[in-house]
């Protein structure tokens, strides 16, 4: 993904992509409430065409870090550049590329959808012919088209974070900040949004998501950044650097004992037996590779597998290592 930054000819089109060095970068970053170490040392990475997840428990930093990215809450200590500027320091440079999305966006319930973006539009300084082209277009790939003219109070809540990602990207920004983007949205929605990070990054924009929705997470995201009481953390891989399996046998007897005499550690598998009354483990293994190995050692050994599954993604994975620290 690098790129040089004079790259650029007369006759490229212009850029949705943004120069190197465009990502999100923090180092040391400490922010306090009062008491409450909000961030603790922070130090994070997002890089430009890339969807980065930032995962961590309630309480552990997530929205205050995504506030002093956005230059709306000042750190007591750090250093922050996105898109290449101090968002504090170099405010206005910092929000012209930055498109920042609230867990809860509060419109005026006045304006209509179409008006609320054009508003925007203006404070960002956007020609009001340019305007009205985007957020048109806006209104389509966010699907409030039929709702664009009515007033943003008869927006549902999903709608209302609809719009609010079109208000995120009214002025094209080369970085993204969306606090639990999917929030509120119905399962069509949801794929939707994926398929606009997906593509937001492909463009060459950096995407920095927070959600709770781990599965989403970990189906469009390419890099996570862990916080726990404020600090960045590298999550407890499990034994061996591995994930854990669910692995289910006819008899979960011949399994267990198959699996004790070659000296693989497995421990009961609280999950509910299936259907069909099949018992089975919780073992780590080393990904799809180990995962593999498994099955043609038991079939050698003639153990009879019914299925050898993921126990979650491994965002959930790594974030269930985290959860005792909510706070
Ligand atoms: N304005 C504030 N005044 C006092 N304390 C605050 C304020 N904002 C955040 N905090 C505290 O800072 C810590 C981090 O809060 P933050 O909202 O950043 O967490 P979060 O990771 O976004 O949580 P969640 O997943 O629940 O949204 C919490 O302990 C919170 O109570």
């Amino acid at each position: 993904m690098s790129s040089t930054v004079d790259d650029d000819t007369a006759a490229a089109p212009p850029p949705p992509s943004p120069a190197p060095g465009d990502g999100i970068s923090v180092r040391g970053l400490h922010r306090a409430f009062g008491q409450v170490k909000a961030l603790d040392g922070v130090d994070l990475t997002a890089r430009t065409g890339a969807v980065t997840a930032l995962v961590g428990p309630n309480g552990s930093g997530k929205t205050t870090l995504l506030l002093v990215l956005a230059g709306l809450l000042v750190p007591d200590a750090g250093s922050v550049r996105v898109a290449g500027h101090d968002p504090i320091a170099q405010g206005p440079a910092a929000r012209a590329r930055t498109g920042w999305m609230p867990d809860t966006f509060g419109t005026w319930d006045s304006l209509t959808a179409r008006e609320v973006l054009l508003t925007f539009a203006a404070a960002y300084r956007l020609s009001e012919a340019v305007a009205r082209a985007r957020v048109t277009d806006l209104l389509a790939t966010v699907h409030l088209t039929e709702l664009a003219d009515r007033p943003a109070s008869v927006l549902s809540r999903g709608q209302k974070q609809r719009l609010g990602l079109a208000r995120a990207l009214v002025h094209d920004p080369a970085v993204l900040l969306l606090d639990e983007p999917a929030s509120g949205l119905d399962p069509r929605s949801r794929v939707d949004l994926r398929i606009l990070l997906r593509r937001l990054a492909d463009e060459g924009r950096t995407v920095l998501v927070s959600s709770h929705v781990l599965s989403e997470l970990d189906e469009m995201a390419d890099d996570a950044v862990f916080l726990s009481r404020g600090r960045t953390v590298v999550p407890d891989a499990g034994p061996g650097g591995g994930r854990s399996w669910h692995v289910r046998a006819l008899s979960v007897e011949a399994l267990t004992a198959w699996l004790t005499s070659t000296g693989v550690a497995w421990r009961p598998d609280e999950a509910p037996d299936t259907p069909t009354g099949s018992g089975g483990v919780l073992l780590e293994l080393d990904g799809d590779e180990g995962a593999a190995r498994l099955i043609r050692d038991a079939v050698t050994a003639g153990v009879a597998l019914v299925s050898v599954v993921p126990a979650a993604g491994a965002l959930e994975q790594a974030y269930l290592t985290l959860e005792e620290d909510r706070r």
